[in-house]
């Protein structure tokens, strides 16, 4: 029956209008967006940003042969998502498969491999030829990081294409700031360094840049670089990149330069661990000018050949961006030794708090109205001043050596042989004296947070890999030890620190 069973989603052909204006959209095929409370339905055109809203019996489901009805194998593009869980599938291509449910059809989006329900009112169906000439067009305006992404994934790629990115990407010279989202420029202090040209969304990508050079991790590696480096700048393009982009990078403090090569320090002050090729380290010389702050705004995924910075939080136009060139869960005192070297001393603004007072050394008093302090420069005796409890700064480091070495075991490959159920046997006498506060290790130390997460993670391994009746309880404590890190993370350095984890980045795609 025309009109009647169609339902929000559907694609249908408009037919029967009389009316001057509504007879032009006799014939058009578009999509169902809404049905009003009137019964009448609003139809968003496939050509045309104009909605008219028809009544059913001027509505008549598109004949499968139409050009615009989405099939079971249309390449489609997903589009006009807004809710925050789906804006970041805008723009991916996907393959339409069987199994559609009510409204919806199931498409695999190319980049991820992963099976996502889609009104067909946000999808667009285009041909091969049409991406193709898409791809072809980004290659020329030297679009590499939206290229890589429209390619990834589609079955019927040539190889020209392909080669021609890979080799581009190969060169090491390659940079990009991403959607206008970033200005080098001067910062005080600091150097070059990167400011916003307009507000950023946490989780925004800004910047995709080309490892210049890379290669494993060891004694050499900076020597290796500086070969490679030499061979590469035997190209005339690659020497004058050479010349601009690398020399000029920071270098470390002058009297490292009197020892070593300008080149040698260069590499010493800029070079990266990769994170998702972590025996690797790499040379990214537009990454590079990003400066380092504990509390950081962004964040540089990085692999032996190419990285992607993305936002960790919303960000205000005209704010500096900075990475952490350390992991932010360390305490200050690690962080501070990682920058040795380098040439400077890190004063952000969770430094300035942190050299008052750490919170990863504070001891909760049991009257939970005061605080002491395991710092360095904590007074050896302290006393409540509100229940007048004792408390030894030595007794509580003590307690807090007992976590190291718990944690220390939990590495060795002893532990990682052994049955999970056996390890949470091992674990739980100190984790239970950290959560009910006998034992005076600081709560939110690094360390600390490493014995709950050690924990978290044996009930994960004996819900997943050990058979029994133990695992939806396994699961449980599993998940109930997690969100007791992320909250102690939390107070160390603000909330969403659940984002400043790599994992979560490498579980976006980039
Ligand atoms: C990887 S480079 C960052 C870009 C650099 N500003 C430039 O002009 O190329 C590292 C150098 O930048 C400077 N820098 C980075 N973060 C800083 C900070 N938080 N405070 C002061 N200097 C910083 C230091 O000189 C450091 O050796």
């Amino acid at each position: 029956m025309d009109g009647y069973d169609l339902t929000v989603g559907t694609t249908v052909e408009v037919h029967g209008l009389i009316s001057e204006a509504g007879s032009r959209f006799n014939g058009c095929t578009g999509v169902v967006a809404q049905i009003n409370k009137d019964g009448r339905y609003v139809i968003k055109l496939r050509d045309s940003s104009t909605q008219p809203v028809v009544k059913p019996c001027n509505l008549r489901k598109a004949s499968p042969t139409c050009p615009d009805c989405i099939e079971v194998g249309d390449l489609v593009e997903i589009t006009g998502l807004t809710s925050e869980r789906g804006r970041w599938l805008n723009e991916h291509l996907g393959c339409v498969m069987p199994g559609a449910v009510i409204g919806r059809l199931s498409v695999k989006i190319c980049a991820t491999g992963q099976e996502k329900a889609i009104k067909e009112l946000n999808l667009l169906k285009h041909t091969k030829e049409v991406i193709l000439e898409r791809a072809q067009g980004l290659l020329e305006k030297g679009h590499l990081y939206d290229l890589q992404r429209l390619l990834r994934g589609l079955p019927f790629v040539p190889e020209c294409l392909s080669e021609a990115l890979t080799a581009r990407l190969a060169e090491g010279t390659h940079s990009e700031i991403l959607g206008g989202t970033l200005k080098l420029v001067d910062i005080s202090g600091k150097g070059k360094g990167y400011r916003t040209e307009r507000i950023i969304s946490a989780g925004e990508a800004l910047l995709f840049d080309t490892a210049f050079c890379s290669t494993y991790k060891g004694p050499r590696e900076y020597h290796e670089m500086e070969t490679e480096c030499k061979k590469k700048t035997e190209r005339k393009a690659v020497a004058d990149f050479f010349a601009t982009q690398v020399m000029t990078l920071a270098s470390g403090p002058s009297m490292m330069r009197m020892i070593e090569s300008q080149l040698i320090s260069i590499l010493k002050t800029n070079v990266f661990q990769t994170i998702r090729d972590p025996d690797h380290v790499a040379l990214f010389p537009a990454v590079s000018r990003f400066n380092h702050s504990c509390c950081a705004n962004a964040f540089a995924d990085t692999s032996k050949t190419q990285a992607t910075v993305r936002a960790l939080c919303d960000i205000r136009a005209g704010e500096e961006v900075c990475v952490s060139y350390c992991p932010v869960h360390a305490p200050r005192q690690e962080r501070m030794e990682q920058f040795f070297g380098k040439g400077f001393d890190c004063n952000c603004e969770r430094c300035k708090r942190e050299v008052q007072e750490d919170p990863q050394f504070l001891v909760p008093c049991k009257c939970g109205k005061h605080s002491f302090s395991a710092q360095q420069n904590a007074k050896s005796m302290q006393r409540c001043p509100h229940c007048s409890l004792d408390f030894l700064k030595e007794t509580s480091l003590g307690h807090l050596q007992e976590v190291e070495e718990m944690n220390a075991f939990m590495r060795t490959q002893a532990a990682a042989a052994e049955n999970p159920l056996n390890l949470i046997e091992t674990l739980k006498p100190l984790v239970e004296r950290v959560i009910e506060g006998s034992c005076l290790a600081p709560k939110t130390h690094n360390q600390t947070i490493q014995l709950l997460n050690n924990f978290s993670g044996a009930h994960y391994f004996a819900a997943t890999r050990v058979p029994g009746p133990h695992q939806s309880a396994s699961f449980a404590a599993s998940f109930a030890y997690k969100k007791k890190v992320l909250r102690a993370q939390a107070t160390n350095h603000g909330q969403g620190t659940c984002q400043r984890d790599m994992n979560y980045f490498m579980s976006t795609e980039c």
